[in-house]
């Protein structure tokens, strides 16, 4: 059986099973003993029918399947072979045939009905549809001449798709590589990954036949490439190189295929209507409201040709002003060559699209004076050009119409169409319908930054709420000789434990000789009048300061390694006391001494440090804590550890958020530690030192490992190296004292300076316009010149090269597969691979 009649009745017999049976799996089913049938039906035939290209891609999928490589080869490349040669059927067929039957002409041989009788319209309408039937038998004898009953030229939308996608170029490429064509596989891999350049796979097979010997670089063909775009491609990067000529040349290539790929294109939408979402059923359209319906898709489609033609596979949109641009480029190209007129035939051109434009105007004047201007007047811009865009005007004229009276949609493609086409109602409209738009995204953002920070005060609010409902607390102290003295109820608050007997007096006495000692040896607050009152002195060493200073033998060592180790035992119990899931972690650890300044006790305040929270800004006279710095918003736990009470005065005091409301009162005691949340839970204060001096350890702990102390690092570090048996030597850097803890004051906040922020854009290509401005004037102004053109500079010309440059680096490094080489041939590269 030849395969010509045995596909014909197999579609025969596929569209009454179609239409018999619903189901879905029926019909692959159906599918897969076709393509049975057509691999076991002998090839070759006589029959001029076109083998259906989605049959054949479905039997080399199959022979795909059973490694059958020579079959995969044959059937795919045919398959690829007869969708092209539909394509450019159809499209020929189409244009012969508009130009057989077009309708400014009367159809030969058919008598009267082809002359148009005055005063008698449906008559005229008879000659109108006459025309139209004359126009399809061509084109439907034309094309079943050449490819067959239709049903044989129709693809599925699945296979059609893959073809779009470049698919049986990655079938092929495994295929020939397993045959040993390599070049093919090349050039099949390289075709495929231009449409799919994030496809990873093939990058990889790619590389590898990159690596293998025999490869040229000459294989890396792109097969489906279209002309123009490649001319097009081609005399940029010639222009880029300033080789004006060659450019020129390949500005003009692009054209001629432009034209015809234009054509192909437009006579290729000429197709079936495609419903695309009505349902087909409900589809009632009258005879005109039908034909108009078509046809207003047909003539969209051809609107969009303009937009297809300046797209390149793997280039995610397409071309600006594309067509345009091709007259931009080309008369500068000629100016540079010094051919003046054709110079001035394409600035000229290029006006038609864009005639407002003021750098091409004033090209235009420069290249007239230049060549002469009665001469410059006599050149004509291209009149394939003027008739193409009178052609797409009307079309876009039909297609508002369209839109405004059947609202079938249309968005114009192209930038240079003049307002006016677009009718005044719909413009107002569209107008009115952007700045409500604008106007909505705009309430949109506003609303949207409101949520955000009413969600951010709700989380903060639902934290502190979970906290304050249900503190989590009354864990392990870890030690037995550590008492729990209050509770959160019984300091009435949350997040608050008042502990004894974490240290001895022997070891509170060694931490407050420390305190002095390391006070005598220069530390930052010696001596000084404390940040917080006027009338007492306040002195302060950190554990890395006091590590280094035992280290220098100014204090004990083993008092700066008792700091040390009493505050990790701190740590440790509120840990667990707190019962926190996550680690805590030390933000700053303080060993600090207020004492009472004798003479200055008359006017003392009665404050030794005022009420605060640790880790926001209190703003008492709103009873609000605002988080932000420069308040140290990392810090979640506080704890102090008291060392003596041999003093007056000096209570911690937990107030209110008002910071007057005194809610807890607690009296230092040696080994006493008040640990508590450091949020605004949890404002504090210290009453003034009367008399005598008051010392603790200050501790507060974050929970975010990324804000824990560097310096305690450090400090542990240290301590390491003292306790190993190897007396090592290490630096004696002095240290910067540290900063004294931030205390919030509330201040009137300054204003923001305004900062005006300078865009370089020669450092910004980005911000570039992505319309080409080749259009830079000449490099010199001649004596001849009697216009008023300011010619700009030579080095703007080379900049713009230098920027065109930078563009066509910019395609060939996303289209282009890279050059560079592996250095070993040993690289462990995978054979190619197809996924699909
Ligand atoms: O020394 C105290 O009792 C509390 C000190 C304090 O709250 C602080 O330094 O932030
Ligand atoms: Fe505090």
């Amino acid at each position: 059986m030849l395969l010509g009649s045995s596909s014909s009745v197999l579609d025969q017999f596929l569209s009454q099973a179609e239409s018999q049976f619903q189901s879905w799996s029926t019909m692959y089913l159906i599918r897969f003993l076709l393509v049975l049938v057509l691999v076991l039906v002998p090839l070759g035939s006589s029959d001029p029918v076109l083998e259906p290209y989605d049959l054949l891609f479905d039997v080399a999928v199959e022979a795909y399947s059973r490694a059958d490589w020579l079959s995969v080869v044959l059937h795919m490349e045919k398959a690829l072979r007869n969708k092209a040669l539909i394509r450019t059927v159809k499209a020929d067929c189409r244009l012969r045939c508009s130009n057989q039957s077009s309708f400014s002409q009367p159809v030969a041989g058919v008598g009267a009905v082809g002359v148009p009788i005055p005063g008698s319209g449906s008559v005229q309408d008879l000659g109108f549809f006459q025309k139209v039937l004359h126009r399809a038998d061509c084109v439907k004898s034309c094309e079943n001449h050449k490819l067959g009953e239709p049903s044989f030229h129709r693809g599925t939308e699945e296979v059609d798709l893959e073809f779009k996608k470049r698919t049986p170029y990655n079938y092929l490429q495994v295929a020939y590589f397993k045959i040993n064509k390599l070049d093919k596989a090349v050039a099949a891999a390289n075709t495929f990954y231009q449409a799919n350049p994030d496809h990873m796979e093939m990058k990889q097979n790619l590389d590898y036949y990159r690596m293998m010997a025999g490869v040229q670089e000459e294989d890396f063909k792109d097969l489906e490439a279209r002309e123009h775009m490649a001319d097009f491609l081609l005399g940029k990067s010639y222009y880029s190189d300033a080789s004006f000529g060659l450019a020129a040349r390949h500005f003009e290539e692009a054209l001629v295929e432009y034209f015809n790929a234009d054509k192909e294109c437009r006579a290729l939408c000429e197709g079936a209507y495609d419903y695309d979402g009505y349902n087909y059923m409900e589809y009632h359209a009258d005879l005109f409201q039908s034909i108009t319906d078509h046809y207003l898709q047909v003539l969209n489609c051809k609107q969009r040709c303009s937009v297809e033609l300046a797209s390149s596979a793997g280039k995610d949109t397409p071309f600006e002003d594309f067509l345009p641009s091709h007259f931009n480029y080309l008369q500068f190209s000629y100016y540079n060559s010094e051919k003046y007129e054709q110079a001035i035939q394409c600035a000229k051109t290029f006006l038609l699209f864009h005639p407002e434009e003021q750098v091409m105007t004033q090209n235009l004047n420069y290249y007239s004076v230049v060549l002469g201007e009665d001469k410059a007047a006599t050149i004509a811009p291209r009149q394939e050009v003027k008739q193409y865009i009178q052609q797409s005007l009307l079309e876009k004229e039909l297609l508002y119409f369209g839109y405004e009276a059947f609202g079938i949609t249309f968005v114009d493609p192209d930038t240079w169409t003049p307002e006016d086409v677009m009718p005044k109602k719909l413009r107002e409209k569209q107008k009115a319908d952007r700045e409500t738009a604008a106007r909505i995204t705009e309430e949109i953002g506003n609303l949207m930054k409101e949520i955000e920070t009413l969600v951010e005060e709700k989380k903060k609010d639902s934290t502190d709420v979970v906290k304050m409902v249900k503190p989590l607390e009354g864990g392990a102290v870890l030690y037995n000789d550590i008492v729990v003295t209050m509770t959160s109820r019984q300091l009435n608050g949350s997040q608050r434990v008042l502990l004894d007997g974490v240290i001895n007096d022997d070891q509170c006495r060694e931490l407050q000789r420390l305190s002095n000692a390391a006070a005598g040896k220069g530390d930052g607050y010696r001596g000084g009048v404390s940040p917080h009152s006027p009338s007492e002195t306040f002195q302060g060493v950190t554990v890395l300061k006091a590590v280094k200073l035992g280290q220098e033998g100014a204090v004990p060592l083993q008092s700066s390694r008792l700091f040390f180790d009493v505050s990790e035992k701190v740590r440790k119990v509120l840990e667990s006391y707190f019962l926190l899931d996550t680690s805590l972690y030390f933000s700053y650890s303080h060993l600090v001494c207020r004492s009472a300044i004798d003479e200055k006790q008359d006017q003392c305040s009665d404050l030794s440090h005022p009420v605060h929270v640790d880790n926001c800004l209190l703003v008492s006279e709103l009873n609000e804590c605002i988080k932000e710095p420069p308040a140290y918003t990392h810090r979640d736990y506080s704890a102090i550890l008291y060392l003596n009470d041999d003093f007056e005065g000096g209570e911690l005091i937990f107030t209110e958020l008002d910071a007057r409301t005194v809610t807890a009162e607690v009296r230092p005691r040696c080994g006493r530690v008040l640990g508590f949340g450091s949020g605004k839970e949890n404002p504090h204060g210290v009453k003034a030192v009367t008399q005598g001096q008051r010392c603790a350890v200050a501790l507060w702990f974050t929970l975010d490992p990324l804000h824990q102390e560097k310096e305690r690092i450090q400090a542990e570090d240290l301590l390491k190296m003292f306790s190993s048996p190897l007396n090592v030597e290490f630096s004696r850097d002095q240290q910067e004292a540290p900063p004294p803890e931030f205390q919030p004051v509330l201040v009137d906040a300054p204003e923001a300076p305004e900062v005006s922020v300078q865009v370089d854009q020669e450092l910004n290509p980005d911000l570039q316009t992505s319309k080409p401005k080749p259009a830079d004037p000449p490099k010199k102004k001649p004596s001849a010149a009697k216009t008023k053109v300011q010619p700009k500079a030579k080095a703007a010309a080379k900049q713009t090269i230098k920027t065109k440059t930078k563009q066509v680096k910019k395609i060939s490094e996303s289209t282009a597969p890279k050059t560079e080489k592996s250095s070993s041939k040993k690289v462990s590269a995978s054979a190619p691979k197809i996924e699909l």
